[in-house]
């Protein structure tokens, strides 16, 4: 399958898939863009979570609006590396949300993938609708039109999230999309007044998934209330310099952006 022409100037194509809702899907999505841009490369993240986007609110760019132009929709800018199209940007209200039937769903979807003028890229990211049901399947078989180099996948570390994403691994073996490596998020819980981790929920589930299939294991990242923090005081492009300078960056989310690059490298 031939990707289509808005995407002819981008390099590398890569999905972020969980198999469950708010595992931190659209956060990994974000970290993934931002550590992108902070090793020097020209990023843009597409997010088709049709059923409730929240990647403007991650970057604070909930005002903002993509427009046409003769050559289809203009990516809003975060900054001049960082590219960002949301279905929330064509949402009248920043709570509104697509209850659109399987088939408008997908035809939107492929629109997107179609329509919108990306500058020169090395990085497009798509954040996808999370679950494993027949529609959000359709979804995924429709993004293989967008020739993508693999997909990173999120879990948290409790078996039920496990589960979920062992029919998500099922799936991407079933249309040949490459996984990159599975990360687990919300891996234990850092203190914000001393900064010891606590296992709250059991510990190493993703890392012992990933182990009994083979597949790459990225590395795990607990909560930080600081995370939160950092995305609802952003001011301009603020994001991205707390982010550089922060511990979620510096010691868990750098070797996993390392591990994704090495495994695309190879
Ligand atoms: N490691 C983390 N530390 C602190 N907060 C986090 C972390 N990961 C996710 N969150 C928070 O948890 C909430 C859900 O995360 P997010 O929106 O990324 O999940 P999602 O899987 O994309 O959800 P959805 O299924 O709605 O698309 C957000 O408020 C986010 O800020
Ligand atoms: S980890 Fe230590 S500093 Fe943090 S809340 Fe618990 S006892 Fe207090």
């Amino acid at each position: 399958m031939s990707a289509p022409d808005s995407l002819k100037n981008v390099k590398h194509v890569i999905l972020i898939l969980s198999g469950k809702g708010g595992v931190g899907k659209s956060s990994i999505t974000t970290q993934t863009a931002l550590s992108l841009v902070l090793k020097g490369y020209k990023v843009g993240v597409l997010d088709i979570d049709l059923t409730g986007p929240s990647i403007p609110r991650m970057f604070g760019l909930e005002d903002a609006k993509i427009h046409q132009s003769t050559n289809g929709w203009v990516p809003a800018r975060y900054n001049k590396d960082l590219s960002i199209v949301s279905l929330g940007f064509l949402l009248g209200s920043k709570d509104a949300s697509v209850v659109w039937r399987g088939p408008k769903k997908t035809a939107m979807i492929r629109q997107f993938l179609k329509d919108v003028t990306w500058p020169d890229l090395d990085y497009l990211l798509i954040d996808t609708p999370p679950g494993t049901s027949d529609e959000h399947i359709a979804i995924a078989e429709e993004l293989q039109f967008a020739n993508p180099e693999g997909c990173i996948i999120v879990t948290t570390p409790q078996q039920i999230s496990i589960s979920d994403v062992k029919k998500e691994i099922n799936f991407c073996n079933k249309v040949n999309l490459r996984i990159l490596g599975l990360v687990e998020n919300m891996s234990g819980f850092i203190c914000p007044h001393c900064a010891e981790c606590t296992n709250i929920f059991s510990s190493e589930g993703g890392k012992n998934l990933a182990s009994q299939l083979s597949l790459k294991y990225l590395g795990a990242i607990p909560i930080d209330p600081l995370f939160v923090e950092m995305i609802e005081t952003q001011k301009d492009s603020s994001l991205l310099d707390s982010y550089e300078n922060s511990r979620l960056y510096l010691e868990s989310f750098k070797p996993i952006i390392d591990g994704v690059l090495e495994e695309i490298r190879e």
